[in-house]
């Protein structure tokens, strides 16, 4: 058998190449070091554009064997392509190594301002952008719907499994049920809008390319081959199912799906800040009115929103990055 191509780039063995066709007629072409493209074989077929990311931090390992599972099934022929399909393996070294970033959180570093400064990580988040304006830029021609999957781990336990970030930017795509309702039919339980402005993949996806974009949690960050405890079965039936080109067209979003939106981002300013919380709290653990959150310099972030809950707790992020979301249910979208 043949390594796949998740092997083959972190032995080093992918980059940019001659597009080539499968027995079956789908189209390929290695577009960069771990980065993949397909095309249906006849044009007629595409039903829509999609990008699959992972490993945009190295040591979340669990949607990263489920896109290389699904990059083989492709392949192989066993899964047949009805959609354009951008398949990206983000941080490749960081993988290597299994830990989270080399140089700087890569997912800090999209949309990019001047000041960013220049590192490996910097340099693959910009031709991450370019990629997927390349890639989008077809489906904007030719009004084919664009989606973008940006699919993470979390660094602890969460008392809500899978979940999805939802940016929203402020001149952006409107919120749409339809789409949330999708995430429910691969197994997301809650949502979590975000609609300030944000250096993430999927909020540059989200602004910049006009695409339905998410940042989706699948369980927590294990070591590669650790992930055996994750069921991720409706996820990848509904990946198998998108990639045919067959997206299901939920009417409302399930009364079981929890609506979250993001009431405040804790900053780090300097070295001195603290958590005043156990650091290791899971995800979604309730925050009651009052509660010191984290204390630096002279500054208190106390807790005075009604159903607070906490995301993210990280103090050891660098100073100016978000340390912790406090998150409150989201009244006023439709279902
Ligand atoms: O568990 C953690 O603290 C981080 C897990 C993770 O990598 N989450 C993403 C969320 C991105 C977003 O807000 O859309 C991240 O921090 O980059
Ligand atoms: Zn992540």
């Amino acid at each position: 058998m043949n390594p796949s191509f998740l092997a083959q780039t972190l032995a080093g063995k992918t980059a940019i190449a001659l597009p080539y066709c499968l027995p079956n007629g789908t189209h390929v072409q290695v577009m960069d070091e771990g980065i993949i493209r397909f095309e249906p074989k006849d044009p007629r077929d595409r039903q829509l554009d999609v990008v699959l990311s992972c490993g945009i931090h190295g040591n979340e390992t669990a949607p990263i064997e489920l896109l290389d599972h699904l990059v083989s099934q492709i392949l192989n022929g066993e899964l047949r392509v009805r959609a354009r399909v951008l398949c990206i393996f983000g941080n490749v070294e960081a993988m290597r190594q299994g830990i989270r970033c080399i140089e700087q959180d890569m997912n800090r570093l999209f949309c990019r301002m001047p000041e960013v400064e220049d590192g490996q990580e910097a340099r693959r988040a910009a031709m991450l952008e370019m990629q997927l304006m390349r890639f989008f830029s077809r489906s904007i021609q030719d009004g084919k719907p664009r989606l973008h999957y940006d699919l993470h781990t979390a660094i602890h336990g969460s008392l809500i499994e899978k979940f999805a970030i939802y940016p929203l930017p402020p001149h952006g795509r409107n919120f749409e049920p339809l789409q949330v309702a999708r995430l429910a039919a691969a197994g997301v339980d809650a949502v979590l809008m975000q609609s300030t402005t944000s250096t993430t993949f999927s909020f540059f996806s989200s602004q910049y390319c006009g695409a339905a974009a998410f940042t989706i949690e699948l369980g927590r960050a294990m070591p590669f081959g650790q992930n055996t405890a994750l069921d991720l079965n409706k996820m990848q039936g509904y990946l198998e199912n998108m990639i045919s080109g067959e997206l299901p067209e939920c009417e409302v979003v399930p009364a079981h799906i929890r609506l979250f939106k993001v009431s405040r981002e804790i900053v780090k300013q300097s070295d001195a800040f603290a958590l005043s919380i156990d650091a290791h709290m899971d995800n979604f653990a309730p925050l009651p009115l009052g509660t010191l959150l984290a204390e630096e310099e002279g500054i208190q972030y106390i807790v005075n929103e009604v159903d607070a809950r906490l995301i993210f707790p990280n103090p050891d992020v660098s100073i100016g990055q978000r340390a912790a979301l406090v998150i409150i249910p989201a009244q006023g979208y439709a279902r």
